[in-house]
């Protein structure tokens, strides 16, 4: 793949858009088709050096068109091909048909196929042009062959996966790899659609960086190049109030682990000093287990008001089992204009007051991070989460731009989104970060991100990478503690 690519995310209106813009260029598009038919092909040879033959179904557009050029470079290196078709293949049109008239397969109807055991699939029913829920011929041959746990290799997606939204349309194949060309599209890396690809391999077939780069939008897989500017080695004279001083709000008595875990991880995390904020009547459990963490008594707003005139205190986190109610609303709403990580009880006490906070963060400009799970999205944007044409992404997206904050949409597919629409999927987290406290933990390393100067997308986008590079390290069965433990270095 041409690095300028290396991380850029499609959908496939902007991946229509760019074949358009190459074919106009003068670029021939049966030339791409036949690039990409032969990067299929040394694929499918490739991965699956011992099958007995390779079964390729080809749908009625030009994702059928590849599995035509696939097939016959299969058979043309010598392996057993089976050709089944979506549809009648005399209806084929433009590259697809010329993709068709240069197979010599006999061609046969899909509802013919039987899955054998020593078969490999190729399914090139449908790419980016999935409009809607596969038809039923196709839903049978899917069910069949996964009853049968044939290996599936999908061409551009697996066929019934929505490239734009990651959602199965009907139902989908569960690939074993997806050969995809030029660059992934949302729909690879948005569950369920990451899972049921499979391992993604890019290729290039030719089309020009630039026009790429022309149509894509702000929108990129996550990984340490979207922070790498803000993350650099630190300075031999550096002190801890160069490094940042981060405060962690606690709530009473009775739930103050959270916040001490997300002050903990603070300075795991980078910040040079961590405070925990604790009401009076939480000081003596906070005490008892506190060391390298300090403790000041913040139990009112004017106590923080009173706070806040340390302008060294740099970064804020409030929500980690705060406790749900009017002084969460008060307090976040003087930390607006700073560095804020506004996080679970933090976030559902605006769930009927949210005009109030996202005019306090229009206005006050500072570095706001919110980190909704879906439940908490649902409460603060019910009426994003319940548009089921948006994809996770602009959910994100829109969510951003109602609050004016950045937006760490939480889950296997955690997406981070800012006002602007600049947007990172992020795909290193392991299943067994969904344990008790590990959210806890995220919002200590953005927070820790936040007091060393990171602007909010991007300390965001860097604690989500870490929180998944930290769950890789502490392995399955991580605790939010050993989480803590395996957050590694900066890069
Ligand atoms: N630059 C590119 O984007 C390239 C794209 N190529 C291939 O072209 C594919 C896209 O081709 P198409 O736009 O022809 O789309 P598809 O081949 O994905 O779909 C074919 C057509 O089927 C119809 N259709 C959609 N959903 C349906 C459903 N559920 N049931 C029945 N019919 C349905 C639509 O009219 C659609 O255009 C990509 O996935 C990729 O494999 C390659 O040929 C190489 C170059
Ligand atoms: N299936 C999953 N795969 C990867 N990461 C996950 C999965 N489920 C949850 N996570 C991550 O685990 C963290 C859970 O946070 P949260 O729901 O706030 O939990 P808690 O309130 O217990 O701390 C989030 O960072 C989320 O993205
Ligand atoms: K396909």
């Amino acid at each position: 793949m041409h690095d300028a690519l290396q991380d850029m995310l499609v959908t496939p209106n902007e991946m229509a858009a760019i074949d358009k813009d190459a074919a106009d260029s003068g670029i021939d598009s049966f030339s791409l088709m036949r690039s990409a038919g032969m990067a299929v092909s040394a694929a499918a040879l490739r991965l699956f050096p011992t099958a007995s033959r390779f079964v390729v179904l080809c749908g009625p557009g030009n994702n059928g068109g590849d599995g035509y050029i696939a097939a016959e470079a299969l058979a043309e290196s010598g392996a057993q091909v089976a050709l089944f078709s979506l549809g009648d293949p005399s209806k084929l049109r433009g590259d697809g048909a010329k993709a068709r008239s240069a197979c010599r397969l006999a061609v046969v109807d899909i509802g013919t196929y039987e899955p054998k055991s020593g078969d490999v699939v190729v399914d090139a029913l449908f790419g980016a042009g999935l409009a809607r829920d596969l038809p039923n011929s196709a839903q049978d041959v899917v069910r069949r062959v996964d009853a049968s746990r044939i290996p599936v290799l999908a061409v551009d997606l697996p066929s019934g996966i929505d490239g734009r939204t990651g959602e199965v349309r009907g139902a989908s194949f569960t690939a074993a790899h997806t050969v995809t060309f030029i660059a992934p599209k949302s729909g690879h890396v948005l569950m369920p659609g990451r899972a049921l690809s499979g391992a993604l391999e890019v290729f290039d077939i030719g089309i020009p960086a630039r026009l790429v780069a022309a149509r894509a939008s702000d929108l990129r897989i996550n990984g340490p190049a979207i922070w790498k500017q803000y993350a650099g080695g630190l300075e031999a004279g550096t002190h801890k109030y160069k490094r940042g001083h981060l405060a962690v709000l606690s709530g009473g008595p009775a739930s103050t682990g959270a916040a001490r875990l997300s002050a903990a991880v603070g300075l795991v995390g980078g910040a040079g000093l961590v405070t925990l904020g604790s009401p009076p009547e939480a000081m003596a459990v906070n005490a008892s287990h506190l060391t390298a963490i300090m403790l000041k008594e913040i139990g009112s707003a004017a106590d923080l008001g009173e706070w806040l005139q340390d302008k060294r205190v740099i970064a804020f986190v409030l929500g980690p089992g705060f406790g749900v109610g009017k002084k969460a609303r008060d307090f976040a709403l003087m930390l607006c204009d700073r560095a804020l990580v506004l996080d679970a009880d933090g976030m559902s006490s605006f769930q009927q007051a949210r005009e109030e906070l996202f005019e306090k963060i229009a206005a006050s400009g500072g570095q706001v991070v919110m980190t909704p799970h879906e439940g908490e999205f649902a409460r603060l944007f019910p009426e994003v989460a319940a548009d089921a044409s948006l994809s996770k992404i602009e959910k994100a997206q829109a969510a951003a731009s109602l609050s004016h904050a950045v937006i760490v949409y939480k889950g296997p597919d955690t997406v981070v989104a800012a006002p602007s629409g600049r947007a990172v999927v992020n795909v290193n987290a392991p299943p067994w970060l969904a344990t008790a406290g590990s959210g806890d933990v995220l919002a200590g390393i953005i927070g820790a991100h936040l007091a060393q100067g990171f602007p909010a997308f991007e300390a965001a986008a860097a604690a989500v990478w870490r929180h998944g590079e930290a769950g890789n390290r502490a392995g399955r069965s991580a605790t939010a503690e050993t989480l803590a433990q395996s957050i590694p270095p900066l890069t």
